[in-house]
């Protein structure tokens, strides 16, 4: 079976939910329409044979010719062979359809991550989202491989047998389509407490995976600060809470199949008990009740089939709402932008930016005007909450300003495609991450391709040749998971030496040398002083050591540009600085009687 590579939605659909669900079949209605017809097959086939094999035994028992039983008893048999057939080949097609598309899901959500990385990620769980993309994906695997498929199977040989009851005597129709009217009401009764209780089950295994998560990412912290019965205390609380929603929704899942198996039974005797007066009132041939029989149990059998899918329908439901709803959501920085200008960036302008990260939130940033040049080397600086790391951010679009403009090179960043913004700017984060891969492939993970003479350059630039030269295999050697296997201040060398090679025109650090020892930091502040010669580099900076090498330093407080000029200027004339530069020299420093700060 071959099928449909999606051309049509390569981020996935664009609405949420039960109605992504459906849609998604769009590019592979060949294989869901194949599906179908084995689901047809398969039941057809089944009721047949059974319908069949009744009026066989009530031939046998009537004592008709043996040459048509052995005719009848071959064709039962060939029915009950290709039954076997049509089910195996269901079930194939039906699971690689299934399954093709979780593949496709599954892809979609790694480009949502992409996408919304990292300013829309920022909030979310690391838990939740990898129960998304594994358990929830999996979730849709009952929608595709069983549910639609039961559901036209069951539209379409339901009718069947009940018309095939009709001719025989429509007294057997009626008896056996008012207990399959109430077999089909019940799960439509049931449906909003379906629906409650999938939504419940998802979530609470969405908050096992947070709990879970948080455990194993903290679990240093967790054994230092002796807090295992604590946590413990959590894990158990949620998963607790899971069985629980389990237990709730085993319940009404049990419920109704109980109250499927008595409304088959009540369909089943209703058209043998039809059967019988109508046979002993003389308006049916007594041979015709076992069919009877077997032709109400062949319009329950599609039914009873597809509401064995539809039991977990609230699951199903929710796991979609979940994958989907994050597949459509937008990204918080839209790639819509054309221009990829070739020249160098330039530098940045920000006019009259505001920003916050909520509709109605405080602002972090206002009314900040700033110019940042190329073979500057800035320091934005502030106390804890200033503004700074979200000023950087800004510049590397995490996320748009809320009101105002910034610019690079002239352009608005909205107008630089993402591609040619990244080809700009270069980052180093507070919090580096390693893959668990090698020194070298972390290094050139920016630019895989180049020249190792380009990689050994970033490495000395970085003072990381150092550190490579102790490690056993050199750049060869794998750096375990998130570099645990490197002390912090080897793991900033690295990421410093990774943007390095980038050989962009703007490098933006934020905190770059905290983990550095003194020498290792005199050290890489010269490599970063060699590479503002013809950069723009901004650096969130707390060290004195790291402002003091800076051009200009740009005060925050409360979100605002308070100061913005050299260090000697804003000392005597910024009396916020002054107090930041005191507090890191531990000494209060004579501050004169506050004035407003000057800006360049
Ligand atoms: N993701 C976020 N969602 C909501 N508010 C945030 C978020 N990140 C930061 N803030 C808020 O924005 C303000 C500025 O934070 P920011 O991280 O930019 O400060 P900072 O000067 O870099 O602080 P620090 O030196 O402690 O890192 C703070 O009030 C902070 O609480």
């Amino acid at each position: 079976m071959s099928l449909h590579r999606s051309e049509v939605m390569p981020d996935g659909p664009a609405a949420g939910g039960v109605r992504a669900l459906a849609v998604v079949l769009r590019t592979q209605l060949r294989p869901f329409l194949l599906s179908c017809a084995c689901g047809l097959a398969n039941q057809g086939l089944q009721i047949a044979a059974t319908v069949l094999g009744a009026y066989l035994v009530a031939a046998a028992v009537t004592g008709a010719d043996p040459a048509q039983l052995w005719l009848l008893g071959g064709l039962v048999l060939g029915l009950v062979a290709l039954r076997g057939l049509a089910s195996w080949w269901e079930a194939y097609v039906s699971h690689a359809l299934a399954f093709f598309v979780l593949a496709q899901v599954r892809g979609w959500l790694y480009r949502a991550f992409v996408r919304l990385a990292p300013g829309k990620l920022l909030r979310r769980r690391s838990g939740d989202l990898v129960t998304r993309a594994m358990a929830d994906s999996e979730g849709l695997e009952m929608f595709y491989a069983h549910t639609l498929i039961y559901l036209v199977v069951a539209v379409v040989l339901t009718p069947l047998p009940l018309v095939a009851l009709a001719v025989l005597h429509p007294a057997l129709a009626v008896a056996a389509a008012v207990p399959l009217a109430l077999l089909c009401s019940a799960p439509f009764a049931l449906r909003r407490v379906n629906f409650r209780h999938g939504a419940a089950v998802r979530a609470q295994v969405a908050e096992v995976g947070n709990q879970v998560s948080d455990v194993v990412g903290g679990l240093r912290e967790i054994v230092v600060l002796d807090r295992e019965g604590r946590h413990r205390e959590r894990v158990r609380a949620a998963t607790s809470q899971l069985a629980a929603a389990h237990l709730r929704q085993g319940v009404r899942a049990g419920l109704e199949s109980a109250s499927n198996q008595v409304l088959v039974a009540a369909t089943l005797l209703a058209t043998l008990i039809t059967a019988a007066f109508l046979v002993s009132g003389g308006q049916l041939e007594a041979r015709w009740l076992p069919v009877a029989a077997m032709l109400a149990a062949g319009a329950t059998a599609p039914v009873v089939t597809l509401f064995e899918a539809t039991k977990v329908w609230g699951i199903t439901t929710a796991s979609a709402e979940r994958v989907f709803s994050l597949v459509a959501e937008p990204a918080a920085t839209p790639d819509t932008g054309t221009l990829s200008p070739t020249r160098a960036a330039g530098g940045y302008e920000l006019h009259d930016v505001w920003f916050r990260y909520d509709e109605d939130g405080p602002w972090a940033l206002r009314e900040v005007d700033l110019s940042l040049r190329p073979g500057e080397l800035v320091a934005l600086v502030g106390h804890s909450g200033a503004g700074k790391s979200t000023l950087a951010h800004l510049l590397l679009r995490f996320f748009d300003p809320t009101r105002g403009q910034l610019t690079l090179g002239g352009h608005d960043l909205r107008e630089l495609t993402q591609q040619r913004l990244h080809e700009l700017v270069a980052f180093v984060p507070q919090d580096v991450f390693l893959f668990q891969e090698s020194v070298w492939w972390n290094v050139t993970l920016g630019r895989p391709d180049a020249d190792p003479a380009a990689v050994h350059a970033a490495l000395a630039a970085a003072q990381a040749a150092e550190v490579v030269a102790e490690l056993p295999d050199g750049t060869d050697t794998l750096v375990g998971e998130r570099g645990a296997r490197l002390s912090g201040g080897e793991r900033q060398r690295l990421a410093v030496a990774r943007a390095l090679l980038r050989e962009t025109p703007v490098l933006v650090l934020d905190e770059p040398v905290s983990q550095l020892d003194t020498i290792s930091e005199r050290r890489l502040r010269d490599a970063l002083d060699a590479a503002r010669s013809d950069r723009t580099v901004v650096v969130v900076a707390h060290r004195l050591s790291t402002i003091l090498r800076a051009d200009r330093v740009v005060v925050l407080d409360r979100g605002r540009v308070v100061g913005d000029g050299t260090h000697p200027d804003l000392l005597r004339d910024c009396p916020e600085y002054a107090r930041l530069v005191a507090a890191q020299w531990s000494l209060e420093l004579p501050v004169t009687p506050p004035q407003p700060c000057q800006r360049e």
